[in-house]
């Protein structure tokens, strides 16, 4: 199974790399459309996605239509601004997640193209959005639960690891 994440002009170093940890660590593949608002080796890029670039399988864009010409398959859009709940989906192998900017969100074009296709994470009234990459992970996480985890730890063999194998950071 396959799963496709889309940055579409990500602005936040910090971000992108903590996104590029999550796709490290699920397999997930990264792609990023251009413009960015920061350059690949900017160093906090780097720190935060820490030592899992050499894990990742990342591809750079240099528009949106670069991005549709090279890829097909099911597009998911995640926005506040959407109609259905990012858990009543059914994500099919090889689907694509796409986020937006940390400042604009996604292209308004781009979801009214694809009603159908927008997702939203449900949150409480008046608040403006969840921050980029905590709904990529939210994303990730749902469609490999439905997918029963491919490839990952199998569920109940965590007892496997004993406490000094679990240091974190
Ligand atoms: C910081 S948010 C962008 C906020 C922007 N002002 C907007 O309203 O779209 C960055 C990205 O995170 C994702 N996101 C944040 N909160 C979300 C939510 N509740 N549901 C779905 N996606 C969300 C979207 O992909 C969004 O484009």
């Amino acid at each position: 199974m396959t799963l496709n994440i889309v940055l579409v002009e990500p602005q936040i170093p910090q971000n992108t790399g903590n996104i590029a940890r999550t796709c490290s660590v699920t397999g997930a593949r990264l792609h990023i459309v251009k413009p960015m608002g920061f350059s690949i080796d900017d160093k906090k890029l780097k720190r935060a996605g820490l030592d899992y670039w050499g894990e990742l399988d990342i591809t750079y864009y240099e528009s949106l239509s670069d991005f549709y010409t090279k890829n097909s398959g099911a597009c998911y859009y995640f926005t506040t601004k959407a109609r259905h709940n990012y858990c009543d989906v059914a994500y099919p192998d090889n689907c694509y997640l796409f986020f937006g900017r940390e400042d604009a969100g996604l292209p308004e074009e781009l979801l009214k193209q694809n009603p159908d296709s927008c997702v939203r994470i449900p949150m409480r009234k008046n608040i403006r959005s969840l921050n980029l990459s905590n709904s990529v992970a939210i994303g990730v996480y749902e469609a490999l639960r439905q997918w029963d985890f491919p490839e990952l730890e199998e569920k109940g063999n965590l007892a496997r690891l004993s406490w000094d194998d679990t240091t974190e950071s």
